[in-house]
This record gives C-alpha cells, sequence and structure tokens, in this order.
C-alpha cells in the first residue's frame, strides 16, 4: 500500500501506515517448472494473489500438488517466482540477490515435518546456530538461547541431543531455532504431520502463545484440517495454483463456497448422519415421509430448548437422529440432525420458529 498521494508518512502516522500493510503479499505471482523430461512445464502457481495480515495465524490448505510448498518456499527466497512479486514485511524478496537474501532470512523462521535438527549438536547448540553463523557473539548468544528454550519448555534440556528427545521436544527445539534470530514471520511446512493428536495440541498452543506475544505472524500449511480448526485466525484455500476462497476460519469452515474447500472440509465439520439414515434419505418429500432437518447454531445458544418448544407449540413429534458440538477458532459450533413428522407447510413454519430463535436450519431430505 502507498503514502496517500501528496503526503509524508512519518512518526504514528507511518507506524499506523506499516500496521496495516501485511506481513506478507503475494502479487500476481507465477511460478511454473520445466517437467521430469525438461520438455513441457508445470504451472505450480498461476497469477496468485494473496495476502498475510500482520500477528495472524493463516493456513494455507489445498489438495496435494495444489502449490501449497512451492508457495512458502517463495516466501524465504528458497524459489523465485517466473513473474510477479513476493513482498516480505515491506520487502520484495524475489528481486534480492542471493547475498541480499541472507539478512532478510533472519527475518522469516521457519519449522518443518521433521524438526531438520542437527544431530550432532546438543539442544542448546542447534537454538545458537542460526545466530553463530550472524556472527552474534557468545555472551549475547547466551542470553537469548536460555530464555528461548524457557518460552518453549526446555530449560532443562539444553545438554541433551536430539535422539533424547520426544517428536515434540524436537518440534520445541525447532521452534526455538527459528525465533533465536527474532522474527517477523515464522513459516510451517507440516510441522505437526509427524505428532500424534496430543502432542500435536500442545505445539499448537505454544505457536498460538507465542502468535500472542510476540505479535509474530505464522504462516502454516497442512493437510490435517484439525490443525486448521484449533489454531488459524484466516485459512486460505489453494487448487490448482490459485487462491480459490480465503476469510476467517470459521466463516469458511461453516460456510464453504468453493467446490474443493467442501471436498476438503467434508468430514471435518458438524456431524454425521448414521448410515441406516443415509441410505433411507431421499431428496424429495413424499407422502407419509419425514423431514430430516440440520439445525445450526454458531453461538452459545443450544439446541435443546428450542425443539422442546417447537414440539410444544407446534405440537410435531421430533427424532434426534446425531448431534455434535464443535469448536472452531475457538468459537463453538453446534449441529443436530432431527426428523419431524410435517408436511411442506408445517415444515416451513417449524424452520421459522426456528429462524426466529436465531438458528439456521437446512432440509437434509425425506425418510419414509
Ligand atoms: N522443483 C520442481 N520441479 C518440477 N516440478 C515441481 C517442482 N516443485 C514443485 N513442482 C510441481 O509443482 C506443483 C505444485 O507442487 P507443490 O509441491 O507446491 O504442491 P503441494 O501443494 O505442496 O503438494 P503436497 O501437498 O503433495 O506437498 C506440482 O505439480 C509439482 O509436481
Amino acid at each position: 500500500m502507498n503514502a496517500p498521494a501528496g503526503q509524508r508518512l512519518e512518526g504514528p502516522g507511518l507506524a499506523a501506515h506499516i500496521a496495516q500493510e501485511p506481513a506478507i503479499a503475494f502479487r500476481n505471482v507465477s511460478k511454473s517448472f520445466a517437467d521430469a523430461g525438461g520438455a513441457a512445464k508445470v504451472t505450480a502457481l498461476d497469477a496468485l494473489d494473496f495476502a498475510v495480515p500482520r500477528s495472524s495465524i493463516t493456513c494455507i490448505i489445498g489438495r496435494s500438488g495444489a502449490g501449497k510448498s512451492t508457495l512458502i518456499r517463495l516466501v524465504n527466497g528458497l524459489e523465485k517466482p517466473t513473474s510477479g512479486s513476493v513482498i516480505v514485511d515491506g520487502t520484495d524478496v524475489s528481486a534480492l540477490s542471493e547475498s541480499a537474501l541472507r539478512p532478510v532470512r533472519r527475518s522469516i523462521g521457519m519449522i518443518f515435518q521433521h524438526f531438520n535438527l542437527l544431530t550432532s549438536r546438543t539442544v542448546y547448540d542447534n537454538v545458537a546456530l542460526p545466530l553463530e553463523i550472524a556472527g552474534v557473539n557468545r555472551r549475547a548468544i547466551e542470553a537469548k538461547v536460555m530464555p528461548l528454550l524457557d518460552l518453549v519448555g526446555l530449560a532443562d534440556k539444553s545438554r541433551r541431543y536430539p535422539s533424547e528427545l520426544s517428536g515434540g521436544q524436537k518440534q520445541r527445539v525447532g521452534i526455538a531455532r527459528a525465533l533465536a534470530t527474532d522474527p517477523k514471520v515464522l513459516l510451517s511446512d507440516e510441522a505437526t504431520s509427524a505428532l500424534d493428536p496430543e502432542t500435536t495440541r500442545s505445539i499448537l498452543g505454544l505457536l498460538k502463545r507465542i502468535n500472542a506475544e510476540l505479535g509474530l505472524t505464522v504462516l502454516l500449511i497442512t493437510h490435517e484440517m484439525q490443525v486448521v480448526k484449533q489454531v488459524a485466525d484466516r485459512v486460505a484455500v489453494i487448487d490448482g495454483g490459485r487462491i480459490v476462497e480465503e476469510g476467517d476460519t470459521y466463516s469458511v469452515f461453516t460456510r464453504p463456497q468453493h467446490p474443493t474447500t467442501r471436498t476438503l472440509l467434508a468430514d471435518v465439520v458438524g456431524v454425521h448422519l448414521p448410515a441406516f439414515v443415509t441410505s433411507r434419505l431421499s431428496p424429495e418429500p413424499k407422502p407419509g415421509a419425514d423431514a430430516v432437518v440440520k439445525v445450526i447454531f454458531t453461538g452459545p445458544n443450544a439446541t435443546e430448548p428450542v425443539l422442546a418448544k417447537l414440539g410444544e407449540t407446534m405440537g410435531l413429534h421430533l427424532n434426534i437422529l446425531a448431534g455434535a458440538v464443535d469448536e472452531i477458532s475457538g468459537r463453538p459450533y453446534g449441529t443436530l440432525v432431527v426428523s419431524m413428522d410435517a408436511g411442506p407447510e408445517t415444515l416451513a413454519r417449524a424452520r421459522g420458529f426456528i429462524h426466529d430463535l436465531g438458528l439456521e436450519t437446512e432440509v437434509l431430505g425425506y425418510v419414509v
């Protein structure tokens, strides 16, 4: 974003202006590779525009081969775009030479699926490594490394070697190392994919804490939708090298628009109907059939009093078929599937009654 014409920004105005700029911006970025035979081209990213807001935790999701790794590798300059520019914290990294990239890379931390720790170095020495490379003196390194090990909960393991640590502990070392050079941006390439669900939760908790305490921007790529649900403020869906949908995690997860998003999120959010219901479900109303209705609540309001009231007021017989309460980005999302013995008119009135109480409904079909 440029300063308004004729206006020079300084002091608080400049600070506010910088704060509004995204931490990372892809501007019309394309990236193609020669295929294995070298004859044809593979388009990994296709005129992609995308921005990662400052201090957000943003997740990129997409099918295998959609372009996720290429996108993240462009951020720290491991790849150069074929065209377009990649701006990180105000610097166009795509325009920099390898030597000019070196100091910029210090402001971009990265964590990996397989941790990438040096096995011959202790925990302390792994975290110290980027500082040694940057020429920081021994005393300053110590002043930096010990608080970082404290932050990630490994102060008592500083003299251990990676082989003596669990997967979660290794990733904590990876995070401490990534933070050693005070980055503005932390990139994560499937950093929890090799961890069990409980360890994943604790690593995500740590990333959230770091994001909140240090105001660090976190950009993650992952194929684990549970990770996105737990940690991301924002989510972007990449398909065929383009961002096809993006928004706050709650909106994207509860109202996915693009077919790829719908496919990726199928079975991730809300209830799953038992097979004995789905096998009998028909899309058209039939005489004597019950309507199967999904009732959705997105706030703290529960469905049960609503359904009790509905049954009482309209004299309907309701059967609960399935129900679940999810947490997406820290907010509850509840779904309850009921069948009701209602013809078209009564069904419309029942849905109106539920809507008036602030809940949403969707007719899934009809069962005899
Ligand atoms: N160095 C390369 N040489 C040739 N083709 C490449 C190269 N890197 C990526 N590609 C191709 O670019 C496309 C996008 O790859 P990318 O690795 O970015 O996808 P991805 O979404 O990260 O996939 P996955 O989830 O499987 O890791 C794929 O078709 C891939 O084969």
